[in-house]
């Protein structure tokens, strides 16, 4: 579904990736982990068009994104969660997820369908299934975190995606807040066959939902494949001392 190769990627001379390399099979929950500072972020924003590359290629879909203007690429059906939450907090639950499903109705152009009423069906049945059906009229601010950020992606899946980035999806959250999100990604790749690629530091949290998991150190791919390969990588086991000691 997604393939990265040979990407690259500086910042005034600083070179953030240099030779990224990534492989999202359709229907697998991917992990790209690294220590601190590796590139997982720049990789997510190179790949969702936030940031353009300085060479390389991104196919997404069989298809040429590389450098494509963000809202271009998440019209073929990529989505995603921030790290920091991105929500418009001044809007209700009901309104946040309402403005991503009428967004992706007017890039397909389906101007002339029952519009509102179908919009707002098609925003209860999501809030629903994110069990935010309650909330719906709460403003986003009054939202606990975990809420928000299950909200976030609750939003993303407004524009019906074939894959969806998370960006360290637990990171701030509370042990309890971590389960449902683990439980949420869990149903959305199985019960709802997405693709799923993410970002996290939580090992515990990679190795029980990831099919598959790329590292990542000093920007490049030093390592991908299945989840025991990777655990009994030297290479990999080195990049992770490095950095602890
Ligand atoms: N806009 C930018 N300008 C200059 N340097 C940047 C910029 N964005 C990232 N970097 C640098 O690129 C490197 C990779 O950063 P990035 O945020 O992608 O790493 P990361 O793996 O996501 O880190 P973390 O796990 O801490 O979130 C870092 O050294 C960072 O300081």
């Amino acid at each position: 579904m997604l393939q990265v190769e040979q990407l690259k990627k500086s910042f005034d001379g600083f070179q953030a990736i240099s030779d990224a390399n990534l492989l999202v099979p359709k229907g697998e929950v991917v992990a790209v982990i690294g220590p601190n500072g590796a590139g997982k972020s720049t990789l997510f924003n190179l790949i969702t068009g936030h940031l353009q590359a300085d060479s390389g290629h991104i196919r997404f879909q069989g298809k040429e994104i590389t450098s494509m203007a963000p809202y271009k690429i998440c019209h073929r059906g990529m989505a995603r969660s921030f790290q920091l939450i991105n929500i418009f907090s001044s809007l209700t639950v009901f309104e946040n997820v309402q403005a991503s499903v009428i967004a992706k109705h007017r890039l397909d152009q389906n101007f002339f369908r029952p519009a509102k009423k179908l919009f707002i069906e098609e925003t209860l049945e999501i809030l629903d299934s994110f069990e935010l059906f309650d909330f719906k009229d709460r403003s986003c601010s009054a939202l606990s975190y975990g809420d928000q950020k299950v909200l976030e992606i609750a939003i993303a899946l407004g524009s019906k995606p074939e894959l969806l980035l998370l960006d360290e999806p637990t990171a701030g959250m509370s042990s309890e807040e971590t389960r449902r999100i683990v439980n949420l990604i869990k149903h959305l790749s199985r019960e709802k066959g997405l693709t799923i690629l993410l970002t996290e530091h939580d090992m515990e949290l990679v190795f029980d939902v990831a099919q598959k998991i790329m590292v990542l150190h000093q920007g490049k791919t030093i390592a991908q494949g299945l989840p025991q390969d990777i655990r009994n990588d030297k290479s990999v086991q080195n990049a992770y001392l490095g950095e602890t000691g």
